[in-house]
């Protein structure tokens, strides 16, 4: 009886073949073995240095002489953290953290980044090879800022951008156990994915003193890049938006802190409307040259009293052949500042809001080559205030109620682009989104705080300039006539 086993001869193995093929095997896996170390540590060189520099003194001295190194680096280290914490904060921490950091970033990037479906999935493939051939983005560069935020600079493979990105890093940063994420485009193919440990931003910052005055940025708070953020006056008009208690009022009491040293040069003037009776700018009315709180007919007066204003500066500019105004003592930089858009015209009558209408669309559409910049505040920025939205080149976005309302201020897209306004917490009044000046882009900002004895102190010093200016003025009308 012939068995199964009968059928199939299967021919023994040559001995030296299965030697030479477990040679071959093993010389490739080291030649694979030896190229990965290179490549991390060229992409890792500090971490490399300091394993070769340990190896090295073990090598040629002994164990314990490498471990006397450590322990003096790290007492040298610690030295300086207590001795001058912020030169250590500022120079050594984000390069000591890099260490690990970033060779932990690369070792996990490929599975987070496929589980997170930040990949391309190539088509017409199998099923089976598709998983192998899945792109992810590679990771160029691994930064440490001092602010507290890691920056991952990934070049992007063909077919994805940096939205798709946007759109799945969320996922990624709770991967990676961080507070928050956000993406900024680097350049075409490349994007920065920004990972916030720790947030700069989480305690009220105060206001810088005022110094020289640029319209073009004038600092109300901080990044959380660490650098100030500078608010554009100049040739704009803004809209800020925010829930109640979301911080509006302390960007317009920033503002006119950082215009202060302009205002009482007077080069600047603020005219104030606040329909909500001068409940929030009515503290501090001497800082403005014109104030109108509560009365819709009275701030529609204003309103008209800045078009006639617009309506000479246009002229006198054409007849000098100019294009752009020049703010002077003679001829200010106006900037209208609203505290409520919404009930601006709300309690009016109809031939009111016609005429507040009407007056502020000549302002939005015209004012700004002649030196007036509108600032306006909004609660809730519903439909009736998005017809004025795009009137509006700057648009901070501060804690919101929902998601909808973020793209409603920041433009479309800008959610999904980092500005997750609607999860600004309570806790952090002053917190907003902001666009990067020329990109869509999103910067993450505070505002700094002035107290109620700030803004008193701010009003009564710039009241006692604003009458000596009006004195100052009266003295050369005198002279003038006289002459
Ligand atoms: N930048 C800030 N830093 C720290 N705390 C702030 C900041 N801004 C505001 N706050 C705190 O939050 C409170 C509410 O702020 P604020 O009145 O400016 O909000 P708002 O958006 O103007 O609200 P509303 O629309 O109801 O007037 C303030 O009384 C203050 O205590």
């Amino acid at each position: 009886m012939r068995t199964r086993s009968d059928d199939i001869y299967v021919a023994p193995d040559d001995p030296l073949s299965i030697v030479l093929e477990a040679v071959v095997r093993a010389t490739w896996l080291l030649l694979r073995l030896v190229a990965a170390v290179v490549k991390a540590a060229a992409r890792n060189v500090g971490t490399a240095t300091i394993l070769v520099v340990v190896a090295a003194t073990v090598w040629l001295l002994n164990l314990y002489a490498a471990g006397g190194l450590v322990v003096i680096v790290a007492a040298a280290l610690t030295t300086w953290r207590f001795a001058h914490r912020a030169s250590f904060t500022r120079q050594a921490a984000p390069r000591l953290i890099l260490l690990w950091r970033a060779p932990l970033y690369r070792v996990r990037w490929r599975h987070v980044a496929t589980r997170c479906g930040l990949v391309i999935q190539p088509h017409g493939m199998a099923a089976l090879d598709r998983s192998k051939k899945q792109l992810v983005p590679h990771i160029l560069r691994v930064v440490v800022d001092r602010s507290g935020r890691d920056r991952l600079l990934l070049r992007l493979p063909v077919g994805m951008t940096p939205d798709d990105v946007a759109a799945h890093s969320d996922a990624v940063g709770h991967a990676f156990g961080v507070d928050g994420t956000q993406v900024v485009t680097a350049r075409p193919g490349r994007a920065w994915l920004e990972l916030r440990r720790c947030d700069p931003l989480r305690h009220a910052i105060r206001p810088e003193p005022a110094k020289d005055v640029a319209l073009a940025g004038i600092p109300v708070g901080l990044g959380d890049d660490g650098r100030i953020w500078r608010f554009r006056v100049q040739a704009t008009h803004a809209l800020i938006a925010g829930a109640t208690g979301a911080g509006k009022g302390s960007v317009l009491w920033s503002l006119v802190h950082g215009l202060a040293p302009a205002i009482s040069d007077g080069w600047v003037q603020v005219w104030a409307l606040d329909p909500k009776g001068g409940m929030e700018l009515g503290l501090g009315r001497g800082a403005f040259a014109r104030f109108e709180g509560g009365s819709p007919e009275a701030m529609c007066d204003l309103l008209e009293e800045a078009v006639d204003l617009k309506t000479r500066r246009s002229l006198n500019l054409a007849t000098h052949g100019k294009r752009v105004h020049q703010p002077s003592a003679e001829s200010p930089h106006l900037v209208i500042v609203i505290d409520e858009l919404a009930t601006l015209s709300a309690f009016a009558e109809r031939t009111v809001v016609r005429r507040i209408e009407h007056a502020l669309g000549l302002l939005l559409t015209q004012g700004r080559a002649v030196g007036i910049t509108v600032i306006a505040a909004v609660q809730d920025p519903g439909k009736d205030v998005v017809s004025w939205r795009d009137l509006f080149p700057t648009r901070i976005a501060m804690r919101l109620d929902n998601p909808i309302q973020v793209d409603m201020v920041l433009g479309d897209g800008a959610r999904e682009r980092g500005a997750r306004a609607d999860h600004i917490s309570e806790l952090t009044p002053g917190v907003a989104y902001v666009r990067i000046e020329g990109s869509r882009d999103v910067r993450r900002v505070r505002s700094a705080y002035l107290t109620d004895e700030d803004v008193l102190a701010l009003s009564t010093s710039l009241s006692a300039s604003k009458d000596q200016n009006e004195r100052e003025q009266q003295i050369r009308d005198r002279e003038g006539e006289a002459a």
